[in-house]
Parts: C-alpha cells; structure tokens; sequence
C-alpha cells in the first residue's frame, strides 16, 4: 500500500463533517500526497443504493443482522472500488466512518456483539485497517443536543431517531475501542469549541506522520 489510511469516528453529532470541512485544506497545505476525502458509501454506486435502504425512515422492520450485513456489503464495495484505487495511487485516504462505525453502533448500539460485527467485516475488509483513527468524543446527550439544534439544515435519518439509550451505548462501545486499540485509536475532546477540536486534530495527524507532515 503506497498511500496512507486514516478513518474518523464518533457518535452522531460529535462534528466530524465540521471538523473534516476545516482540517482538509491544512491536511493538504502539510502534506505533499494528494488527499481524497470520501465518506461511506462515497461515490461508489452500488454502496449508494445498500445505503439508501439502509438509512430509509420507512424501513422499520429492518432486522439488526440485516443493517450490519448491508452496511458491511456497502463498505466493502467502497473499499474496492474508492479506498484501495486511491491508496493504490500514492494518496491519502481520509474516511469519514469505517468498521469502527459498525462495531460501535450494530455491534454496542443494536446489541449484536461488538465481536461478532468485528468478524463479518474482517471478512468484508479482507482484514484492511486504517493505520491512525480519529475518534471524536462527545457525551450522547451533547452530541444529540447538537443534532437537535440544527435539524432544519440536516437530514434527520432512522439512526438519528434512536433513543438517548442506544446512543449511549454507541459512545460506550467508541470508548471500549480506543481503550482496546490505543496506538491507533486517538480520542480527541469533541465537546470543545470548533477551532480547538480541529486544532487537536491537527496535532494528533502531525504526531502521527512525522515526516510526512510539512
Ligand atoms: N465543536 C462544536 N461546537 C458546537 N457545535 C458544533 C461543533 N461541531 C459541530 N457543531 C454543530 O453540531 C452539529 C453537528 O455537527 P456535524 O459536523 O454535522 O456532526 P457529525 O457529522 O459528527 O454528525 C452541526 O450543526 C454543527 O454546526
Ligand atoms: C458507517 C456506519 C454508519 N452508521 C450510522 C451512523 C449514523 O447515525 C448514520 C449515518 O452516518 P453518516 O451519514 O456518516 O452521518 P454522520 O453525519 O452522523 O456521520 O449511520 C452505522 O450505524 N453503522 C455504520 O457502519
């Protein structure tokens, strides 16, 4: 792999599309690689359309299992056809969501078994990781609270609808990771100001790519 993998997480709400849309112009100002910035299921067709079925408000009778497997057929098309071409091509690959996405909210938020969805999307993945994750931490009923007070500028989606309770436990299972993997996993305190979180993500990508960072 020629190009670098580096994935950000975090409950609904923690300000991932807000703090991407500032960091990616001063990612690119620092490095000298081309960044691709893409988001499951990221312009890959066929993941667009498992997407749609997934996050439909009208799809209520949408077994837990069912979620998780099409998430994972979304993710890997994305992989193949986006992900490993643009790593293939010398860039850097920021995703907006991965696998940890998945353990978080199927495996602790639907309470299927973080290990379980782990496994599956080993096998989706073929065992791809990203090399640095960035995990925006922010307690469910701030990060709601957030949602809340935007939600005429955002679609509001069937996830976005879950309790306060199953929201919880998606940070719970984010927190399990990072405590599991820290060497990849870094947590940073979404609950600050804007220009602060951005400006800790900035230092945890520098940290991490030392001279790769210019
Ligand atoms: N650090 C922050 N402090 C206060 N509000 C924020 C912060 N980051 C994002 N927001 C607001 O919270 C809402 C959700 O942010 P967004 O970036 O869409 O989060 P996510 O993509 O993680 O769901 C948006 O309305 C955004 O303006
Ligand atoms: C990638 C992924 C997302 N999700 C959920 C998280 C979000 O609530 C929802 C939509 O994700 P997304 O469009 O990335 O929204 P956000 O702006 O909150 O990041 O899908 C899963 O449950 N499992 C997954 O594997």
């Amino acid at each position: 792999m020629a190009g670098r993998f580096i994935t950000f997480e975090g409950p609904d709400g923690a300000g991932k599309t807000s703090v991407l849309n500032a960091l990616i112009p001063i990612i690119e100002k620092h490095v000298a690689m081309p960044v691709r910035l893409t988001r499951e299921p990221g312009g890959a067709e066929i993941s667009e359309k498992i997407r749609s079925l997934i996050l439909d408000p009208a799809n209520t009778a949408m077994d837990a299992r069912t979620e998780a497997l099409l998430y994972a057929a979304s993710r890997r098309q994305h992989l193949v056809e986006v992900i490993d071409p643009a790593l293939a091509a010398g860039d850097m690959v920021i995703c907006d969501r991965f696998v940890d996405s998945s353990v978080a909210y199927q495996g602790g938020g639907r309470q299927i078994g973080e290990a379980a969805v782990l496994a599956m999307n080993q096998f989706a993945t073929d065992g791809q990781a990203p090399e640095l994750t960035l995990y925006l931490d922010i307690e469910s009923a701030a990060g709601l609270a957030r949602i809340k007070a935007h939600r005429q500028s955002r679609q509001y989606d069937r996830l976005d609808q879950e309790s306060l309770t199953f929201h919880q436990r998606v940070r719970a299972a984010y927190l399990r990771l990072a405590q599991a993997e820290p060497t990849r996993i870094k947590t940073i305190d979404a609950s600050q100001a804007l220009p602060q979180v951005v400006a800790d993500c900035t230092q945890v990508l520098a940290a991490h790519l030392g001279p790769a960072w210019q």
